[in-house]
């Protein structure tokens, strides 16, 4: 075995985010490049696919014959940190995200993980892989098998199978004017997690400057959207997704397209991890961030005095993020923020959808 002099402190451990070009759900295709080559592809027919690619769903639903029915996901990326069992972990919890998103329960999953053998060391590979089948347990879920490459870049993921209620499902098309946006999770990890990638490792260390933000950003990619999910389901929610590399406001717009709707969205509200408004201050912004919001702001309209930070934040690629709800009556979405809230979560209402120009995102200050 043999490990990069570059990507380590001299007598430290592995940087695994050196071995990375881009960092957890940001190192997804950008929206645009995704929509061009969906668009190419042929689309997918059965009589029991419930939910198919066509509204960019979280995950396909596939009916059974005794009504119930299976949800299916996959999610692979590359290190968001430098500790193996920490990026084991968030990777594990954001594959099953997609099954929480779409109001499902995980009953099993693949992994799959790609290796620079020559690289980096094995047990580093089995402390991933290990950490994720932890977090698979925690979460509900059992991992017993996979499939493993020697890779250029070190990857890992989970496919994930659930099962759910089809009358019971968060679907991107549900939404209708009038419905309340919760978000169960700040945002924030790409403008932390790169910062973080960026600067030596004693930053986020013990008493470093970013060390506060990155332990929050760690302690919300690790959170399970499990509860979340079935507290919306229980208060009628039927229309939701999950926050990720594409950031809220292009999430949002997947649900506005397939749903017919526009939104109002109060930027204020919106909760972020600490650290993020001194990130700004600096001009600290991820490329894939800033992409984000390129592909997005043509849909904007907004109000006096949002400014350009506040963009920034909205459309910041996410890895592991909260739950994005719309909520069909304003006080059972007041009551679901105060459940999660309860329960450790930092939730919020952050707007409503409207019938407005569809799709548009109206962003007030
Ligand atoms: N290679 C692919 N083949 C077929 N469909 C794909 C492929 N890549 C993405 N999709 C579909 O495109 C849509 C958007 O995918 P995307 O990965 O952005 O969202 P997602 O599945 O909600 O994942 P996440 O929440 O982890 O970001 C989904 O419906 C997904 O199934
Ligand atoms: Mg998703």
């Amino acid at each position: 075995m043999v490990t990069d002099a570059a990507s380590c402190a001299p007598g430290g451990p592995v940087r695994l985010t050196a071995y990375s070009h881009g960092a957890g759900c940001a190192c997804k295709l950008s929206p645009t490049e995704l929509g061009q080559v969906m668009a190419g592809l042929t689309p997918a027919r059965s009589p029991d696919l419930i939910v198919g690619r066509e509204h960019g769903d979280d995950a396909l639903v596939w009916r059974r014959p005794d009504g119930r029915a299976l949800v299916a996901t996959i999610d692979v990326f590359t290190p968001i940190v430098d500790d193996a069992a920490t990026w084991g972990r968030i990777a594990a919890v954001n594959a099953g995200s997609d099954v929480f998103a779409m109001g499902g329960r995980p009953l099993f999953g693949l992994a799959f993980a790609a290796w620079p053998r020559e690289r980096l060391p094995l047990t580093l590979l089995t402390e991933v892989l290990e950490a994720g089948q932890a977090a698979a347990n925690d979460g509900g879920w059992v991992v017993a098998g996979g499939h493993t490459i020697d890779g250029a870049e070190p990857l890992y993921g989970q496919a994930v199978v659930g099962e759910l209620d089809p009358e019971r499902m968060l679907r991107n098309t549900q939404g209708r004017p009038g419905d309340t946006l919760v978000l169960t999770k700040p945002l924030g990890t790409g403008l932390v997690t790169t910062a973080v990638k960026r600067r030596p490792p004693e930053a986020h260390g013990p008493g470093g400057e970013l060390a506060g933000a990155y332990a929050a950003a760690v302690a919300e990619m690790t959170r399970s959207n499990g509860d979340a999910a079935q507290a919306a389901l229980a208060c009628g929610t039927r229309a939701g997704t999950d926050v990720t590399g594409f950031g809220l406001l292009n999430h949002l717009r997947e649900v506005l397209l397939a749903s017919g709707v526009a939104a109002r969205l109060d930027a204020a509200a919106v909760p972020r991890l600490p650290g993020v408004a001194d990130l700004l201050a600096r001009g600290e912004v991820p490329g894939g961030t800033q992409r984000n919001l390129a592909h997005v702001r043509d849909h904007l309209e907004l109000a006096a005095g949002v400014d350009e930070g506040q963009l920034v934040v909205l459309a910041d690629a996410q890895t592991s993020g909260g739950l994005l709800l719309a909520v069909p009556a304003r006080a059972a979405a007041v009551d679901l923020v105060a459940q999660l809230t309860d329960g450790g979560h930092t939730a919020a209402v952050i707007g409503e959808l409207t019938d407005g120009p569809s799709a548009t995102i109206q962003i007030v200050a």
